[in-house]
């Protein structure tokens, strides 16, 4: 395990203060002012809410000792009236100030997660599905807001509630407070208790749902294969499955919660029975007025709301929690290919590319997709050859810096990568890889993606290079036809024309070509291979192809088995060396003879 890696996990376990300190301090400092006024209108509207109690205290009181008239329940009621109005006002200020503050937190919370996403490399893709970072941008966003929003809200609201209604309590009496307060500490442990499991079974549902949302969306993308291959019903049993499998994980989450609750009110309800025996017979005694009696009521109800919030607080906290740690995991996860400031501007040295010793093997590989491969490129068009899964790919990704290597395997230009910028790398490649990517944009758009500017003859002449201009133009809008997601109104082997247009227009010194070229016809091809050599005289062209007529046209062909470079060579050379090259010779040239017959 690579050293960068053992530090992304050991971040992973830190505790829960410093993923707050880290994540979400300096998003409440940065908003202390909002969450200052809005906490104050929320312990204002409590405190409001305690007075309404002594206020029919009064009443009840003046009514019972036969002093009450009308004028003075006018004032009580009137009294009250108030205190609604002031709530209401108090209230749409707290909401809007603390809640709208969650929105910012989640705002801040996601722009991270994206930046992140955008510097993880290639190996950090490959641990992470789609739908695990989706999941985090979705669920694991929405529990943090929670539990800053109406999380803090209800814990704040809860603490001060119960404690100032208590102390009413208590200084109306304080022995029907214990009594009445004593099956609180049976929901403190129950909460304590089913929150744990909570916790475990609400991981599950997130992974369940992460596990959901990557199907639905390789099942989206490849709908017309499923379709070729008649597997929607397949297809549509396993998504019932993986939808029932989070139905339930949700429903055992609900039993938890269904259990939670309840018991909340039945604790209430209880001192309820309590307040009834005991502060009914010191009513009848005498000892209590009827007024405080109907106050200590009115208290211990007020009680409720916050004892059921415990468990409900303690659920959004518990959530907010384990999302917030897995949201660290995703922003603290650095890649394996850390990027080096700038190499200097030392004059180039040695050919463009040196691969010395070159040995390689991806991070989830046990064995080596690479071993001991040497050569050296300069301005010339090189073509990679050789079986499926022998790594031809691999030195492509290598090529382009997708995959951190060993010192001093690759130079450019006479110096280390290791020791050169991402960008610098970068800057100086144009890549076609064997998957074409476009975007859901204009044809001229997604031909100029990788330029800040270009003008439509650019656009044109990288088009026609690539033998995709005539086809472009047969469409009713040309250049601006729109394509949708993932290119499909073009073929197979106009998506890599277009990729290889992109890649052209960039003007790079260096063009690696993975297989780019494998679903295009071979006229057009060979009309291809001729525009690169007028277009990248002087230049360094990788070409990933099995095809001989395409490898024939290049200057030297690395052949490749098993990870290995077996040999070097013009395409002359290469016939009387290799028995697999002879053998895929002969093979294509009977084929070549076999189409123009049937033709
Ligand atoms: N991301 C990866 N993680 C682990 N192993 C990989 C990964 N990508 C490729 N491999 C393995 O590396 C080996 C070389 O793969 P590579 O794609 O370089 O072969 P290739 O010669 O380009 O094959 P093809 O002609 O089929 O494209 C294969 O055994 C493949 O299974």
């Amino acid at each position: 395990m690579s050293l960068s890696h053992r530090r992304s996990e050991n971040k992973t376990s830190l505790p829960l203060s410093a993923l707050f300190k880290d994540l979400l301090a300096p998003i409440f400092r940065r908003h202390r002012l909002r969450l200052l006024v809005g906490l104050t209108a929320l312990i204002a509207v409590d405190f409001l809410q305690l007075m309404i109690p002594r206020i029919l205290k009064h009443g009840v009181d003046a009514l019972t000792a036969g002093s009450a008239s009308p004028g003075l329940l006018l004032r009580l009621g009137a009294a009250i009236v108030a205190i609604a109005v002031f709530v209401v006002v108090l209230r749409f200020f707290w909401r809007t100030l603390i809640i709208g503050f969650s929105r910012y937190l989640e705002r801040t919370l996601r722009n991270r997660i994206f930046n992140r996403i955008l510097v993880m490399d290639q190996p950090f893709f490959e641990k992470h599905s789609t739908g695990d970072i989706m999941a985090h941008g979705s669920n694991d966003l929405a529990a943090v807001q929670m539990a800053c929003g109406m999380g803090l809200v209800a814990a704040v609201d809860a603490l001060v509630m119960s404690c100032a209604a208590t102390g009413f309590m208590l200084h109306i009496d304080m022995r029907l407070t214990l009594l009445a307060l004593a099956p609180m500490p049976i929901l403190a442990v129950s909460t304590r208790l089913l929150s744990g499991r909570l916790h475990h079974r609400f991981n599950t549902v997130q992974e369940y749902f992460s596990g959901l949302t990557e199907f639905a969306r390789s099942t989206l993308v490849s709908l017309k294969l499923s379709k070729a291959y008649t597997l929607e019903e397949i297809q549509t049993r396993e998504f019932d499955r993986l939808g029932r499998r989070y139905a339930s994980a949700n429903i055992r989450v609900a039993a938890i919660q269904g259990v939670l609750w309840p018991a909340a009110t039945l604790i209430g309800n209880i001192g309820l029975l309590v307040i009834l025996l005991f502060g009914g017979t010191a009513v009848i005694r005498q000892e209590l007025t009827m007024g405080d009696f109907v106050a200590f009521v009115t208290y211990l109800q007020m009680l409720i709301w916050p004892m059921m919030a415990v468990g409900w607080v303690a659920n959004l906290l518990q959530r907010g929690a384990t999302a917030l740690r897995r949201i660290h995991r995703l922003v603290s996860a650095e890649p394996l290919l850390l990027d080096q400031p700038s190499g200097g501007s030392a004059p180039p040295d040695g050919p463009v590319f040196a691969i010395r010793n070159l040995s390689f093997s991806y991070p989830a590989a046990q064995s080596s997709q690479l071993a001991g491969v040497s050569f050296a490129a300069d301005r010339e068009m090189i073509g990679i050859a050789g079986r499926t899964g022998s790594g031809k790919s691999t030195l492509c990704r290598l090529l382009v810096r997708l995959y951190p290597v060993a010192d001093g395997a690759i130079l450019l230009h006479g110096r280390d990568v290791n020791r050169l910028s991402l960008a610098e790398v970068r800057d100086r490649i144009a890549y076609v890889s064997q998957e074409p990517v476009l975007f859901s944009d204009t044809i001229a758009n997604n031909i100029a993606f990788g330029v800040d500017r270009a003008d439509p003859a650019e656009i044109e002449q990288a088009a026609r290079d690539a033998a995709i201009d005539e086809e472009i133009r047969q469409f009713s809008k040309g250049y601006k036809t729109m394509i949708g997601e993932r290119g499909v109104l073009l073929s197979g082997g106009q998506k890599q024309r277009l990729a290889l247009a992109r890649a052209l227009i960039c003007r790079r010194p260096i063009l690696v070509i993975d297989d780019g070229l494998s679903a295009v016809d071979t006229a057009t091809e060979s009309h291809i291979i001729e525009a690169l050599r007028r277009r990248l005289a002087g230049k360094t062209v990788f070409i990933v192809s099995n095809r001989i007529k395409l490898l024939a046209m290049t200057d030297r062909i690395l052949l490749f088995d098993q990870g290995r470079l077996l040999h070097d060579a013009p395409h002359d050379a290469l016939l009387q060396r290799s028995d697999f090259y002879q053998a895929m010779y002969r093979k294509q040239l009977q084929e070549g003879t076999e189409d123009r017959r049937d033709a």
